[in-house]
């Protein structure tokens, strides 16, 4: 649905030229939920407004449904955006507007008659469940009740996809999720496709199907949320991972042991986890293990466990069995000792 072909956009000030997005190419296909993810500066909302076109990429092509967009005369770039919507850290709602008219606002601008707009704003605050709010003005509501309003305002004339830029990063956690469990249940009960750019792994870890890493302009590892998560290849990618799920390990375990021991970290997926494979590996090699972090995460719904295991034993046996755990696991890696 979405296609970006050798994406580029350069700001050009006085004394320097900034490659905010540096020759991306990237698919979203229909009815995902994509994250971009990325620190601040990695050109993550230069990359989303190129999407429709907020930004004009420098070079590149966005393919919208087949349809180069950035080749658009200015009315049909118009139409075409009524079909995208878009969300907002700080929400973007106008101020001397009520909520129903925050709402109705785009479709008076797309020409809907007064009628289908009372029907359709009363729909939308229903589905964000804010019905009660209709006639109050933006500043009376909570952050959670704007981004609500946000995202009522920005389906008001049926996207097909909706861009969600850092859209829960000024809320907190408990609005957070429940403004993410809104983001999903419009995804799936409407089949509207979610581009969202965002710093904060945890909403990756409760929405996104697949995510993108973005570094200095570049799209670095992409991955399903869950490959991200158990087997993350790059050091920016599990630099993002550890935040949420972080092995803690206190120092005097994490000191060299001599050469018969070494620390592994094994990640298990959904039904694997119900598998003896530690029991496995322990009749099969002669090598003892000693479980010293363990902890069980959700990428939505799919089970993850992380565990930590001491490994002793010969070198050569223990490579054998970190080969079968490698084998038989999503994913197994050593953990170096500092010393
Ligand atoms: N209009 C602009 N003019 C000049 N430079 C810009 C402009 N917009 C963005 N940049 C620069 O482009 C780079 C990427 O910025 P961008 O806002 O896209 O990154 P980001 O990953 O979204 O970061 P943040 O989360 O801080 O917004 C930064 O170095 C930024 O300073």
């Amino acid at each position: 649905m979405v296609e970006l072909i050798e994406l580029s956009k350069t700001y050009q000030s006085k004394n320097k030229t900034v490659h905010a997005v540096d020759n991306i190419s990237l698919k979203i296909e229909n009815g995902e939920i994509f994250g971009i993810v990325g620190y601040s500066g990695a050109g993550k909302s230069s990359l989303l407004r190129c999407i429709n076109m907020l930004e004009k990429p420098t070079s590149g092509q966005v393919l919208i449904d087949g349809t180069d967009i950035t080749k658009l005369s200015l009315p049909d770039l118009r139409r075409l955006r009524q079909s995208i919507g878009m969300i907002f850290q700080h929400f973007n709602l106008i101020a001397n507007r009520t909520v129903a008219g925050n709402i109705a606002y785009p479709m008076e601008v797309a020409g809907k008659s007064k009628a289908e707009i009372a029907n359709r704003t009363a729909e939308l605050l229903e589905l964000v469940e804010l019905s009660d709010k209709a006639n109050v003005y933006p500043a009376q509501l909570s952050g959670g009740q704007k981004q609500r309003v946000g995202i009522a305002r920005a389906l008001a004339n049926d996207p097909k996809l909706l861009l969600c830029d850092e859209a829960t990063s000024a809320l907190d956690p408990k609005t957070t999720r429940s403004i993410l469990n809104l983001l999903k249940r419009i995804n799936q009960q409407l089949g509207i496709s979610i581009v969202l750019i965002t710093h904060e792994m945890e909403v990756v870890k409760e929405i996104c199907h697949r995510v993108a890493i973005m570094s200095e302009g570049k799209i670095v590892e992409t991955g399903t949320a869950f490959q991200i998560f158990a087997n993350p290849q790059e050091e920016i990618t599990k630099g993002f991972v550890n935040s949420v799920l972080d092995i803690q390990l206190p120092a005097h375990l994490l000191t060299d042991k001599g050469d018969n021991k070494q620390l592994i970290k094994v990640v298990f997926k959904g039904k694997e986890a119900e598998e003896p494979i530690i029991d496995s590996m322990l009749r099969n090699f002669s090598v003892k293990a000693n479980f010293l972090h363990a902890r069980i995460d959700y990428i939505q719904d799919t089970p993850m466990g992380v565990f930590v295991l001491e490994l002793a034993g010969d070198l050569a046996e223990r490579e054998r069995a970190i080969a079968f755990l490698d084998r038989e696991t999503a994913g197994t890696e050593v953990i170096p000792y500092v010393s």
